[in-house]
């Protein structure tokens, strides 16, 4: 079955919003608690280990009733259907979007062209599970007969974030092996990993969807040349394998055929940690571990999948995240992790939720008339709160926000966990409440000021506050429940594409410039010029000088 394809704003529900919102467009979230003492419990899901509480918003129980009447009115529950049963819901390359069958059970059956996938995924699962056994436990060697000591993956987008954010956010849980990650075509970077490695006890993950990705292939031709000054060819099938659809691109790169590890065209880069794109997962973390990431991520799963909408995070904050979006035209969102393990969380969602739902052209082929997706950005607290904070709470911008946190630190100093979670209640609390004037008077009395200085100040202390939040609050930093956390943001983008009416799984927006680049590069290397505009032309003459 195809998606459904209607445009939101033509929907009872889109036009009721919009009436909606000119009645609620200045209300304060702050009135809200004072009017309805159970606004917080009414807005907050419980969930196994994760407490959502999304009552710091500028709705009401009205705009959370006509958001999902939004989601019944696009038919998302039919497209959620869709989704999981294989059907080519990437209409625009023609495939299915299964990233949720990873993570299934060996006993689910999900069919692709009448096909079911789950014996092949499961299949490709022993094979990562065997060969993170033998790395690990130092049975398999190199060329030589030394343990491996060192992990590189070589990859980039999709085939280098997910695996490099789990790695980093599960630190805590890793074995002895060091993992590096080269992605950028800039040479610098493979070069100082490649001054950290020892080419005897080295293993190199190359993994690449598509095995002709340009930066890729570079990175793992340099590093199979520098391999090569210290190894012979023969101990190529030892140090290197491949993560890709394209087995007879990685064979012609002189991969054995033993060391490729399959995924499957239904696998979006941006959503493949799950697949054996995580090969570098399983062998930093363990396998266990790695399947637990994905016992996780089908929990979530099936809470999105069967939970009622108005109890279902993803699609709750997908509705408000569209709230804030279309209605108040805010541009984007920040998600803050109040654990410096997540470090490379939003980095790792921006490709997840920019490259999916940023589009212009909706499901029947029109140019949209409302906006789509949003920009994500976001650092860690409380580093964060030392960097951009005074933005979002002074300036001029509404960027709702979502505050993540883990109840339990796994180091367990209780010291630094009380202050760490102090700051982060505070800091929804403060953009909740703000500052008023007579609070910032009350404090500036006590000071040894003036009257005309305390005037002349008071403007500038003053917080406005009404600024929204969610608190994701999560009982332990584990892989089960990272793997839930991905997943919720995943399912996330998919409600949001939905009510958008786009196609969230092709990014055809990345060609363009990487056919330029090719170009380009030609010019560069054989000193032609082909109809470059004057300014390009210009910077190309600039950079000949240098070369
Ligand atoms: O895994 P690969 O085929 O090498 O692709 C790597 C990346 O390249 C492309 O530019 C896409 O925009 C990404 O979605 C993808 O993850």
């Amino acid at each position: 079955m195809a998606l459904p394809s209607i445009n939101p704003t033509t929907t009872d529900a889109w036009k009721a919003l919009q009436n909606h919102f000119e009645k609620v467009k200045e209300i304060e979230i702050k009135d809200l608690f004072s009017k309805n003492k159970d606004r917080a419990n009414n807005f907050t899901i419980n969930w196994e280990d994760f407490y959502v509480d999304f009552s710091k918003n500028r709705i009401t129980e009205e705009t959370f009733k006509l958001l999902l009447d939004l989601v019944d009115q696009v038919k998302l529950k039919e497209a959620i259907a869709s989704y999981y049963s294989g059907d080519s819901i990437n209409k625009t390359e023609n495939r299915a979007v299964l990233h949720t069958a990873l993570r299934g059970k060996e006993t689910d059956t999900v069919l692709v062209d009448g096909k079911n996938v789950m014996p092949e995924i499961f299949k490709v699962k022993t094979k990562i599970e065997a060969f993170t056994n033998e790395i690990v436990n130092g049975n398999k060697k190199g060329y030589t007969n030394k343990p491996f000591t060192d992990i590189v993956n070589i990859g980039i987008g999709g085939s280098d974030l997910g695996p490099a954010m789990v790695v980093d956010s599960l630190q805590f849980y890793k074995n002895h092996l060091t993992t590096h990650f080269v992605s950028n075509v800039d040479g610098d970077h493979v070069n100082e990993v490649l001054k950290k490695l020892d080419p005897e006890t080295t293993l190199f993950v190359i993994v690449s969807k598509t095995f002709t990705t340009q930066e890729t292939l570079s990175n793992a031709t340099t590093i199979r040349q520098w391999f090569l000054e210290h190894a012979t060819q023969n101990d190529v099938a030892k140090h290197f394998v491949a993560v890709s659809t394209n087995i007879e691109k990685v064979k012609d790169f002189g991969i054995d055929e033993n060391n490729i590890f399959p995924m499957w065209n239904w696998v979006g880069g941006r959503f493949s940690l799950w697949s054996a794109v995580g090969l570098t997962i399983s062998l930093a973390v363990g396998f266990d571990n790695f399947n637990k990431l994905l016992k996780g991520a089908n929990a979530m799963d099936i809470h999105f999948k069967n939970e009622e909408f108005s109890n279902n995070i993803p699609v709750v904050l997908a509705l408000i995240s569209v709230w804030y979006n279309n209605f108040f035209k805010a541009e984007s969102e920040a998600v803050i992790a109040y654990s410096q393990y997540l470090n490379q969380f939003a980095t790792y969602l921006q490709q997840g939720i920019m490259e999916s739902n940023g589009k212009s052209i909706d499901r029947n082929g029109n140019r949209v008339n409302y906006e789509t997706g949003t920009l994500i950005w976001g650092e860690p607290g409380t580093n964060s709160q030392h960097a951009f904070f005074q933005l979002i709470h002074q300036g001029t911008k509404l960027i709702p926000a979502d505050f993540i946190g883990f109840a339990q630190s796994l180091h367990g100093n209780k010291d630094h966990n009380d202050k760490l979670i102090s700051n982060y209640i505070a800091q929804t609390e403060a953009l909740l409440n703000g500052k008023t004037k007579e609070e910032v008077l009350e404090e500036l009395k006590e000071k040894n000021l003036s009257e005309a200085e305390i005037n002349e100040l008071l403007p500038f202390k003053v917080f406005e506050g009404n600024k929204p939040t969610n608190t994701i609050f999560i009982k332990k930093l584990t892989p089960e429940s990272l793997g839930k956390l991905i997943a919720m943001y995943e399912h996330k983008i998919f409600v949001q594409g939905i009510i958008w009416n786009i196609y969230s799984y092709d990014q055809f927006g990345v060609e363009l410039g990487k056919q330029l680049a090719s170009t380009i590069l030609k010019d560069i290397k054989f000193n032609t010029s082909v109809n470059h505009d004057a300014s390009t032309q210009n910077i190309l003459e600039y950079f000949k000088n240098f070369r």
